[in-house]
């Protein structure tokens, strides 16, 4: 079975792609669309980012065989309560939040009587807002669907099919799983970026100035992550807290060791660390899962 009537809260980058993917590869699917910041809906209607932007969230998922939640993760439970008036008892509800534990039990405890289908593209940029969703965000990118126990197999199926139509590559998996793998892959590395850019901005011999001018070394790459919104970053270390805590320690004892290394002038030890993190890279550019596409992450891409 697939969507008829898809329904998006929250029109910011993801809902906003969502709504253009649909448009681009579901032609025949209707989409319905709500944001809580009236500045939003109206530059949503403006880009057409749904067929019908509305008002009131009720309203916006009335006739909806899908509700695809697209609120920062701490906003889940409060967006999902107020389009409870609205639903059928058969609509499926999904997000695409970044963590997933915490957000299937804001869901189903705001709506139990309702099949709850949790997923999350693994496909962003470091922007925001109405302006910054493209149609082609999903492409070739992994979307990790985390169907809760005893969920209906065939819509679990209509989910799976219709991440594929958006051109996104699915997997399924528990929600525990993914928090503890996106806590290395995307968690951390976030944070590691919010310090770093954060340390370099507090050294006092080091001006600002300096800092923008030489940022053409590696520095440059953790700035356009340490550009991502702050809302939504403080969301997922609020609500993914122990696989955080857990890959944190992990890390911390990695980069102990590394300076042990450089305290103690083995270069050896580096060498061949950097020899393995070196074959990590090679191996996911041979698999093709580097973006190609030298300005990716810019929302005026497309
Ligand atoms: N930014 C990224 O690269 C990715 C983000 N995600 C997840 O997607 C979700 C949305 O993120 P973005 O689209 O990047 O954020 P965004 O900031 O571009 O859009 C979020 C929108 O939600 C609206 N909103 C907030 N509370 C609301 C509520 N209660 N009801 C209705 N609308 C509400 C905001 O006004 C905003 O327009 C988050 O849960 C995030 O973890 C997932 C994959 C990638
Ligand atoms: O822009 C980047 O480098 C990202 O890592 C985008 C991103 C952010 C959050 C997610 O949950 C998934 C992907």
């Amino acid at each position: 079975m697939s969507f008829s009537h898809v329904a998006i809260i929250g029109l910011g980058l993801l809902g906003g792609s969502i709504g253009l993917a649909v448009r681009a590869e579901l032609p025949g699917t209707k989409t319905t669309g709500y944001d809580a910041d009236p500045d939003v809906r109206a530059r949503a209607r403006e880009r057409g980012l749904a067929d019908t932007v509305l008002d009131d969230p009720a309203e916006a998922v009335r006739g909806a065989d899908l509700v695809i939640l697209c609120v920062p993760v701490g906003a889940m439970g409060e967006a999902a309560r107020a389009i409870e008036p609205g639903l059928s008892a058969d609509t499926v509800i999904s997000d695409v939040g970044s963590s997933k534990r915490s957000i299937t039990d804001a869901l189903v405890a705001a709506l139990p009587n309702h099949q709850i289908i949790p997923a999350h593209p693994v496909a962003g940029t470091e922007n925001s807002g109405p302006d910054a969703g493209f149609a082609t965000l999903f492409h070739q990118r992994w979307c990790i669907v985390t169907p809760p126990a005893g969920a209906d197999a065939e819509k679990v199926a209509s989910l799976v099919d219709f991440w594929e139509s958006l051109g996104a590559l699915v997997e399924t998996m528990d929600a525990e799983h993914h928090d503890l793998v996106l806590a290395v892959t995307s968690h951390i590395p976030h944070l590691i970026a919010y310090t770093i850019v954060g340390t370099a901005s507090d050294l006092e011999d080091v001006t600002r100035s300096e800092v923008i001018k030489y940022s053409a070394g590696g520095f440059r790459d953790f700035t356009r992550i340490a550009a991502s919104d702050p809302t939504m970053w403080r969301d997922v270390f609020l609500n993914n807290k122990d696989a955080v805590l857990e890959m944190l320690d992990r890390f911390l004892t990695d980069l102990a060791l590394m300076r042990e290394a450089i305290r103690a002038g083995d270069g050896e030890m580096m060498h061949d660390t950097f020899s393995r993190t070196r074959a990590i890279r090679r191996s996911i550019v041979a698999l093709g899962q580097d973006d190609p596409r030298p300005d990716f992450g810019r929302a005026d891409h497309e």
